[in-house]
């Protein structure tokens, strides 16, 4: 059996079998979804990132590329108790280390007490320990990576030509379920890259500007809160998880990192109009602190974190949580509905002047 390493801020170094080779680091995260393995690793919001499953069986049902949420495998390396062949083959042709037979209850106890860390891997014939700790020494923290958008994003405008409402989405690492969402109840999407000016918004002329998940910190996507302060009020706009913060902070609220994030596909979500309470799919490290000009909609049942932000006034709806799911639940595909409601404000004010 090939050895694997795995080394961890404050000394910590975890052996496995390597199930891919290469070395690799990146900030320390788990989730506990246990069925969407596929989507999980192609999603942009885990770039940088090294993504430990908490349920322990990861490829029981193959690997197909329809389910991808983007072209690429996205975390920096996988860890696992147990990989399939299938799993394992799919990131050695990726090029993304991966480790299994690794107690991963220990990695998941190890991050909720200490919160978020850096780590470093290496994993095959050449792996050692000491491979693993360089890694680790040359690992940056999350907000040192200051243009993470450059690495997940389109470069030039990909235009998806649908139904009859524009929507320019912002890409800062867009899952492709976003976009087949917009699609599928009626809408064109042009994806435009994170860093995109607002001529190139008016370029397309949109009903509703949309502001992507993403990796990262959102306080880096400054081109993207740019955009929202120079269309709010103008332009309805739409956001999910990275998307939700950085409008937030564009309209005059803040951001935090938190002590070890949300990722799964079971977090209970209240909205405060309905009182009813959906499970949601998450994947987010950041949170919003102070929500500005904006109403808080939807709180985490477990930690009162906002979920939800609104403001009729501005035109404004945003969700930190993934209601496009892929993986997990599709209580909040209705999310998607009053987006398009909201880009038909454009039209019939248009119609109005
Ligand atoms: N899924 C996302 O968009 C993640 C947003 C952000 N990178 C965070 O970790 O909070």
């Amino acid at each position: 059996m090939e050895e694997a390493y795995v080394a961890i801020e404050g000394g910590i170094v975890l052996t496995g079998r390597s199930r891919a080779p290469g070395t690799a680091r990146g900030e320390l995260v788990f989730t506990t979804a246990y069925t969407g393995y596929e989507e999980s690793l192609t999603d942009p919001s885990y770039a940088q990132q090294v993504l430990t499953f908490s349920y322990p069986l990861i490829g029981n049902y193959g690997v197909r590329d329809e389910r991808f949420e983007s072209e690429n495998v996205q975390p920096s390396a996988v860890l696992a108790r147990e990989l399939t062949d299938d799993v394992a083959e799919w990131l050695t042709e990726a090029g993304v280390p991966a480790l299994d037979r690794l107690d991963t209850r220990d990695v998941v106890t190890e991050l909720r007490e200490e919160g978020a860390m850096k780590c470093g891997i290496a994993a095959g014939p050449d792996a050692s320990p000491e491979a693993a700790r360089e890694q680790l020494e040359q690992c940056k923290g999350m907000s040192e990576h200051v243009d993470i958008g450059a690495d997940v994003s389109v470069t030039e405008p990909v235009r998806h030509e649908g139904g009859e409402y524009e929507i320019a989405l912002i890409d800062c690492g867009a899952k492709g379920s976003i976009v087949s969402s917009l699609l599928d109840r009626g809408a064109s999407v042009t994806v435009l890259p994170y860093d995109a000016t607002p001529d190139d918004v008016r370029e397309v002329d949109p009903d509703l500007l949309f502001l992507s998940n993403g990796p990262g910190d959102p306080a880096n996507f400054e081109a993207a809160q740019e955009l929202v302060d120079t269309f709010v009020g103008d332009l309805p706009i739409a956001g999910i998880c990275l998307g939700q913060q950085v409008v937030a902070r564009a309209l005059g609220g803040s951001t935090a990192k938190m002590a070890f994030g949300h990722r799964g596909v079971n977090q209970p979500v209240r909205d405060l109009d309905s009182d009813r309470v959906v499970m949601t799919t998450q994947n987010h490290g950041y949170a919003v602190t102070e929500p500005g000009e904006l109403d808080v909609t939807q709180i985490n049942v477990n930690d009162d974190t906002p979920e939800g932000l609104e403001s009729d006034e501005l035109g404004v709806l945003t969700r930190q949580y993934h209601p496009e799911a892929n993986p997990g639940p599709h209580d909040s595909l209705d999310f998607f509905d009053e987006v398009l409601e909201l880009a038909g404000t454009t039209r019939v004010a248009a119609t109005a002047d």
